[in-house]
């Protein structure tokens, strides 16, 4: 699939780390060492807009490397990019170690994954289908 994009960045365009990678690595856009310490929160800018195909939707997920070397993970995981946003693909991060961690100018901060999205039209009811599983949730299963 095609996705129009504007690359106000320093860097290249996000790539696939291999041919078959879901997720295309996002850069941070940012000039100078940016030391995040324990439980900092930031966003992050990419420089890069993009146009997506109405019916898809981008995820901002967290690179599972840095999450579990670091704690640096996507602190609204996974973020939600719509198909009518015009704006700049920003991520936000936090440090969920004990420890500072620094981000370089154009290191890979986190994977932008697309996705085929429904687009729901509520049909309000009074009753919904009986099931075996009914009401229970949060743990339900498996107990004698
Ligand atoms: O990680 C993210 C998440 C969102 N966005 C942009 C694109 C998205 O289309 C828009 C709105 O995101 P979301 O709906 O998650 O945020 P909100 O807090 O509900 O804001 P809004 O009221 O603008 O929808 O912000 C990003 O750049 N990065
Ligand atoms: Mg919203």
């Amino acid at each position: 699939m095609e996705v129009k994009v504007v690359n106000k960045s320093s860097f290249d365009l996000p790539e696939y780390a291999t041919v078959h990678s879901a997720g295309l690595d996002l850069r941070a856009n940012t000039t100078d060492n940016l030391v995040l310490a324990p439980l900092d929160r930031v966003i992050i800018p990419t420089g890069l807009f993009i146009e997506i195909p109405v019916g898809f939707e981008a995820q901002i997920r967290p690179r599972s490397g840095m999450a579990i070397k670091h704690g640096i993970t996507v602190i609204n995981s996974p973020g939600t990019i719509d198909a009518d946003y015009r704006g700049e693909i920003k991520v936000g991060l936090v440090n969920i170690s004990n420890e500072a961690y620094t981000i370089k100018p154009g290191e890979r901060i986190a994977q932008m994954v697309f996705s085929k999205h429904e687009t729901v039209s509520w049909l309000e009811v009074e009753l919904l289908s009986e099931t075996d599983r009914g009401e229970g949730g949060f743990g339900h299963t498996g107990k004698k």
